[in-house]
């Protein structure tokens, strides 16, 4: 199969060198020289780091003592197009994704109107798209009660090009029912001989818990309505159907992803289900490793997202887990809403979108908090490029600095603020919990297949590295990686 939505840039325009003394390579943060052509990685050579780079015949890109590393890879991402896309849509998308460094997002199946259930709705949204991309995207397909049990239906999703699929256990606050657990283990088989990953949003609510109560402008009202218990309530009944599948029926590529864990109190029964060997993988996001409840404004309902945001020392267990291994990835769920669906004239926690906008500040909120917490530039390339391509499927063309993989590198300064004012956002709707944050991790330059599509001033645009003057982003389809 050959769909794809690739624009060609003339080659002349895509072979030059990156020079920089910190390149985040498989082995570790070193200098060298990476020379791109066509869109890939031609080769990498190691760079004395007293001497520099000196070959007259070759163009030359020097970002000098700037990191240069595999360009993020946000697989939780709501672009909100075809349907909604007053909330964020694919231009705004994807401009704001490489302005933070994000060269490939795979976008949700939802808020998307309607959600993207079946192949032929994922063509619809690959339509959408068309000349709108400018850094690479992928799709997730949707399973809901309506598909789960369909088989066909969901290959047809796959053979459509999604790269795997995606449920809620939970009301997702948009037009995309939640599964039950029947719906999940319908569709768990399909999905194992498949070799796609399952992503579940893993809250499983308790149906008798009494109407929240409380102040609706505080926080806290909104933490007590989805407590811990909903988290670990999901994930446990997860692992039971995990653990009665045929482990020798998996095609590689298959795994149950929990997306966002936000409780530390889910974690030892996922590291549990790791150590039994069950194909268990999780992710968590930069706001739940950055903010903590306690220091959450009454009313401030650009803190709201589900599961909420919860304590400092929550927040300190989460990145013993990442360290440790319990998680294995980042992800932004970038979930935007215009700004009078964020209830900001009443504050109120209960009658707000539940979802956070985070996309362009995926670098600089990690980072900041790594920075702090003495973690290295590789294990963060770890966390949002290695370890998600494997997710999306992409390892063997994206998520290091590799010979041979796309050249979709971030160019950023570990030591210089991000800027973090509205002037500098490109999502649609500027309220964001990061807004005007200090944040560590300046975001350069960011280079899709070889193509600039975000430079932060004149810096590193050249003759040969010049700002993509058009949506030059592909369509990632499952059928024609
Ligand atoms: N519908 C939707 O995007 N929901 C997301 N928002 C959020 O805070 N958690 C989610 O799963
Ligand atoms: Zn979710
Ligand atoms: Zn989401």
């Amino acid at each position: 199969m050959t769909r794809s939505t690739r624009v060609n840039v003339p080659t002349w325009l895509l072979h030059f060198t990156v020079v920089s003394q910190r390149v985040v390579l498989p082995d570790g943060l070193k200098p060298a020289a990476v020379e791109i052509q066509d869109g890939k990685i031609k080769s990498i050579r190691p760079l004395k780091a007293q001497h520099g780079f000196q070959d007259a015949g070759e163009d030359v890109l020097d970002c000098g003592d700037a990191i240069v590393a595999p360009g993020l890879i946000d697989t939780h991402v709501h672009m909100d197009e075809p349907g909604r896309e007053h909330w964020e849509g694919f231009t705004s998308g994807t401009q704001a994704a490489a302005a933070g460094g994000v060269t490939t997002v795979i976008d949700m199946p939802l808020n998307n109107v309607p959600a993207t259930t079946t192949g032929d709705l994922l063509l619809h949204k690959l339509h959408a798209s068309q000349d709108q991309l400018w850094v690479d995207v992928g799709f997730w397909g949707g399973i809901s009660p309506a598909n789960a049990h369909n088989a066909s239906i969901i290959q047809g999703m796959l053979q459509a090009g999604a790269l795997g699929v995606k449920s809620f256990m939970s009301p997702s606050g948009s037009d995309f029912p939640n599964v039950g657990l029947e719906d999940v283990a319908a569709a768990l088989p399909v999905l194992q001989r498949a070799g796609v990953p399952y992503y579940i949003h893993a809250e499983l609510p308790d149906l008798n818990a009494p109407e929240p109560k409380g102040d609706p402008r505080s926080h806290n009202t909104w933490l007590t309505a989805r407590p811990d218990s909903y988290e670990i309530a999901a994930q446990s009944e997860l692992f039971k159907l995990i653990a009665q599948l045929d482990a020798s029926a998996s095609a590689p590529g298959f795994r149950l992803h929990i997306a966002h864990v936000s409780s530390a109190k889910a974690l030892p029964a996922l590291a549990a289900a790791k150590r039994k060997g069950l194909p268990v993988t999780a992710e968590t996001c930069p706001h739940y490793l950055t903010f903590a409840a306690e220091g959450i404004p009454d009313g401030a309902t650009a803190f709201k997202c589900a599961p909420p945001i919860r304590s400092a020392a929550n927040q300190d267990l989460l990145w013993a887990a990442l360290q440790d291994g319990t998680l294995d990835s980042l992800a932004t769920d970038h979930s935007p809403a215009p700004r009078d669906m964020k209830s900001l004239d009443t504050g109120n926690f209960l009658t707000s979108w539940g979802g956070i906008a985070g996309l362009q500040y995926a670098l600089p909120a990690t980072w900041s908090a790594m920075a702090a917490r003495g973690l290295s530039p590789q294990q963060l390339s770890q966390w949002w490029s290695s370890f998600p391509a494997t997710l999306a499927g992409l390892a063997g063309r994206k998520g290091a600095i590799a010979v041979g993989l796309d050249a979709d590198l971030v160019v950023w300064n570990a030591d210089a603020l991000a800027n973090t004012t509205a002037g500098a956002l490109r999502h649609k709707h500027k309220l964001t919990p990061f807004a005007d944050q200090a944040m560590k991790g300046q975001v350069q330059a960011t280079f899709v297949r070889g193509q600039l599509v975000f430079s932060d001033g004149a810096a590193f645009q050249s003759a040969h590295a010049m700002l993509s003057p058009r949506p030059c982003g592909s369509a990632l389809l499952r059928t024609a990686l």
